[in-house]
């Protein structure tokens, strides 16, 4: 397996709080205050103690990712160990997991004559500017997959979170389904269509992964502030669970204007079985589910050529910082190649 890395930025930069809906850089008191001490003070942050407080959590989340790869593989061995999975099967890809029109639709790629055009056609209407929606698993992988997903977290086995932003959720890594199931359906299955759709977001050499489940209930997290994904190329896939609202929403590439308001947003109605396909630097949210619950599957896919070149997180040459375990995506390998910024 190659070496991976994270970037140096992981460690200071975009750092979650839900209370104020920021993603804060924080390297030092002074240069916080600095930088957010008006912002914090209009969102109800105005006195020393608050301010504590929330510095308090940030260096808190700072010590979790410094000791995230160690972590992850103490709580993965616990887990090889000691859990007994309900649904053994649903860890290793087999075919009859696939919905035939996914099938199909990987099938049309790989065919010589295949262009971006013509799966574009196949496809359909786009969601948002190059988002595309299409069958991915049966209704009866999605259910079994929501079974596992549920006698885990009835476990007592220990676990981490996807991110600082889904509080609710697993990461399919520490379970043990990255090398029978994702690893797989990423490198045979997906690769081809994301080599036609993205192959100036590196779709053609995506090389890792990190993929988890999100889940959202009402007595849990209802919804996800506007953000762009740690990755190259995202696929959420739907797996249900009768929800009623929890639309995705779309505005536009990080870094350009962005929409004023919803109304300006691309909004999309999960549809269960059904993945949507996106770059990661698309800016996108979740809008509140209103009843039920909903498990969606995120695979946060990268492709260590164009990260190399440039961290999508820091948007800068990564500085690279070696991990134990997957790390973040990035490789010490040396090949230059021009990654043209997408449209
Ligand atoms: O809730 C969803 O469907 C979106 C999740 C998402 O965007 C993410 O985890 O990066
Ligand atoms: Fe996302």
């Amino acid at each position: 397996m190659k070496q991976f890395y994270v970037c140096s930025c992981f460690f200071t930069r975009n750092i979650f709080v839900s209370k104020y809906d920021i993603h804060f850089n924080f390297h030092n008191r002074q240069q916080f205050l600095k930088e957010y001490g008006t912002i914090l003070k209009q969102k109800g942050c105005d006195t020393d103690a608050k301010v504590n407080q929330l510095i308090t959590e940030i260096q808190e989340e700072i010590e979790r990712r410094k000791s995230l790869g160690q972590q992850t593989l103490k709580r993965s061995e616990e887990i090889q160990q000691k859990y007994t999975p309900l649904k053994p099967h649903v860890y290793n890809l087999q075919e009859n997991f696939l919905a035939p029109a996914f099938l199909r639709l990987v099938e049309h790629c790989k065919l010589p004559e295949a262009t971006k055009d013509s799966v574009v056609q196949k496809l359909g209407m786009e969601t948002a500017d190059r988002v595309y929606s299409f069958p991915v698993f049966t209704p009866q992988f999605c259910e079994d997959f929501i079974e596992e997903m549920i006698n885990f977290e009835n476990s007592d086995m220990p676990k981490g979170r996807p991110n600082t932003m889904n509080k609710y959720g697993t990461l399919l890594n520490e379970l043990g389904f990255d090398e029978g199931l994702i690893t797989p359906l990423r490198e045979d299955y997906l690769r081809p269509i994301t080599s036609l759709l993205y192959p100036d977001w590196g779709g053609d050499s995506l090389d890792s992964h990190k993929a988890f489940v999100v889940t959202y209930k009402l007595d849990q997290d209802l919804s996800l502030s506007y953000h762009y994904d740690n990755a190259e190329v995202t696929l959420n896939i739907s797996l249900g669970r009768d929800f009623d609202e929890g639309s995705l929403f779309f505005g536009k590439m990080k870094g350009s204007p962005q929409p004023h308001d919803m109304g300006q947003c691309a909004e999309y109605k999960h549809k269960p079985t059904h993945g949507l396909i996106h770059r990661g630097q698309h800016m996108h949210g979740a809008l509140p589910i209103q009843d039920g619950e909903r498990y969606n599957l995120i695979i946060w896919m990268r492709s260590s050529k164009v990260r190399n070149q440039k961290c999508p997180m820091c948007d800068e040459k990564p500085h690279l910082v070696p991990t134990v375990g997957g790390g973040d995506g990035f490789t010490k390998e040396k090949k230059n190649v021009n990654v043209c910024a997408a449209s």
